[in-house]
């Protein structure tokens, strides 16, 4: 799939823009702050329609619009998928409220002109996208890995998608209740309904979990294995905050370095376990009025040659790791989907050495679309600039070099 034509409304620093894409790898070279960066947001906002820089959708609206009208920021794009050409619009919407003062804010996706709940048209678009920043995945937090998961996913499974909804929201009341009980007492009966509730979600994500690590490492692996010269084998550790294969206390636990199987693990199975662990821990849970068991609370570690990345990697590890992942994703999304997505690098050649700018460019070849950001048209092989499109972006004029 790609992307035939972008148009931006009030996007960010681009009041107006209609561009016709190429159906190839192409660059977008410009000095910092043009807007080559709001370039692969907008087009990333028609995959996931969430942004990847901003922390409020609100940022998105260009912030030259006037506070005390109604503010319109448009994203069009047409895809061209398995054959056919489809139209996917993202509005971000912003009212003043002339009662309170306050200011109103919605999103709403269209396909084809006709409005649709945003979690149906999540990955109709299918894109990876690759920033520098995104070591994070590897460095901070589990929650930014399980954001980086559920982003994957969601993107070739709307059920996914759904269970993710279901899950969090079952969660918060089962939370509440739990908090309930705590305060005031009551019956713990009533807990049951949102243990069932969240276990079934659960047992769905965690599935879907399984399988995508399971995929994604057999793919990242062997490209990492290449990219670091055979030296180093990536394993990607799923750690999850139930875990089906756990043994009951008091019996021998796995050996350190066994590599967990769970891939022939049952829905049902998972299910019933994790509906046993929360009776376990009802009391606990009970006193400290939250769930501490599920995927919300899921881990998921990139080791190298079993040395794990996140705590003692190098920087440059850590970057290698991560183009071994963003190449498998393309692979993966390629499996699943049976089209190729379109990959977004961001200023990514500066990162990289020599010998892995040279791995990247290799690797985009079969790729129906790739847009790459530079500011410094150097930084890519000669040869690669001179077969491909390099368009300039200033002060928000994108120029295709013709
Ligand atoms: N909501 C907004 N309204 C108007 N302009 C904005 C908005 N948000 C960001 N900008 C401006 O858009 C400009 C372009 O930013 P962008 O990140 O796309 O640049 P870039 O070409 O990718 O630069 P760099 O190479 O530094 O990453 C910046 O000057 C920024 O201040």
């Amino acid at each position: 799939m790609y992307v035939k034509h972008l148009s931006l409304t009030n996007f960010r620093s681009f009041s107006r823009l209609d561009l016709e894409f190429p159906r190839e790898i192409f660059l977008l070279v410009g000095d910092n702050a043009q807007g080559k960066t709001t370039l692969l947001e907008a087009i990333y906002l028609l995959s996931t329609f969430t942004s990847f820089h901003a922390s409020t959708d609100r940022q998105l609206i260009s912030f030259t619009a006037p506070a005390d009208r109604i503010a319109v920021s448009r994203i069009v794009g047409e895809i061209q998928k398995r054959g056919q050409t489809h139209r996917i619009e993202v509005r971000l919407i912003r009212e003043p409220n002339s009662i309170n003062g306050n200011q109103r804010f919605r999103k709403e996706v269209l396909l084809d002109g006709v409005k649709r709940k945003l979690n149906e048209l999540i990955g109709f678009l299918n894109a990876v996208l690759f920033l520098p920043q995104m070591s994070r995945i590897i460095e901070e937090g589990p929650a930014e890995r399980r954001r980086y998961l559920d982003m994957l996913i969601s993107q070739v499974s709307p059920a996914y998608v759904r269970h993710l909804g279901d899950y969090s929201q079952t969660l918060s009341q089962r939370n509440a209740l739990l908090k309930q009980l705590a305060e005031r007492g009551g019956d713990r009966s009533q807990l049951a309904i949102w243990d069932g509730m969240l276990v079934r979600h659960g047992a769905f994500i965690m599935q879907e979990r399984i399988k995508a690590i399971h995929e994604m490492e057999l793919e990242a692996k062997r490209l990492h294995y290449d990219l670091t010269r055979r030296q180093e084998v990536l394993r990607l550790d799923y750690q999850p905050a139930y875990d089906p294969l756990s043994v009951p206390n008091g019996q021998m636990t796995l050996p350190v370095k066994t590599v967990a199987d769970r891939t022939g693990i049952t829905s049902e199975e998972i299910e019933s376990g994790m509906l046993e662990a929360l009776k376990n821990k009802q009391g606990e849970e009970i006193a400290r009025g939250i769930t501490t068991i599920g995927p919300h609370r899921d881990e998921m570690r990139f080791l190298s040659n079993q040395v794990d990345l996140g705590d003692y990697g190098s920087r440059g590890q850590g970057r290698t790791a991560l183009l071994a992942m963003k190449l498998a994703e393309i692979n993966w999304l390629h499996q699943r989907s049976g089209e190729w997505p379109v990959l977004l690098l961001d200023e990514i050649m500066s990162e990289l050495d020599t010998e892995r700018r040279k791995d990247l460019l290799l690797a985009l070849t079969d790729c129906e679309q790739a847009v790459l950001t530079t500011t410094d048209l150097s930084m890519v092989d000669p040869e690669f600039v001179s077969t491909h499109p390099v368009w300039h972006v200033e002060s928000g004029l994108v120029s295709p070099d013709f």
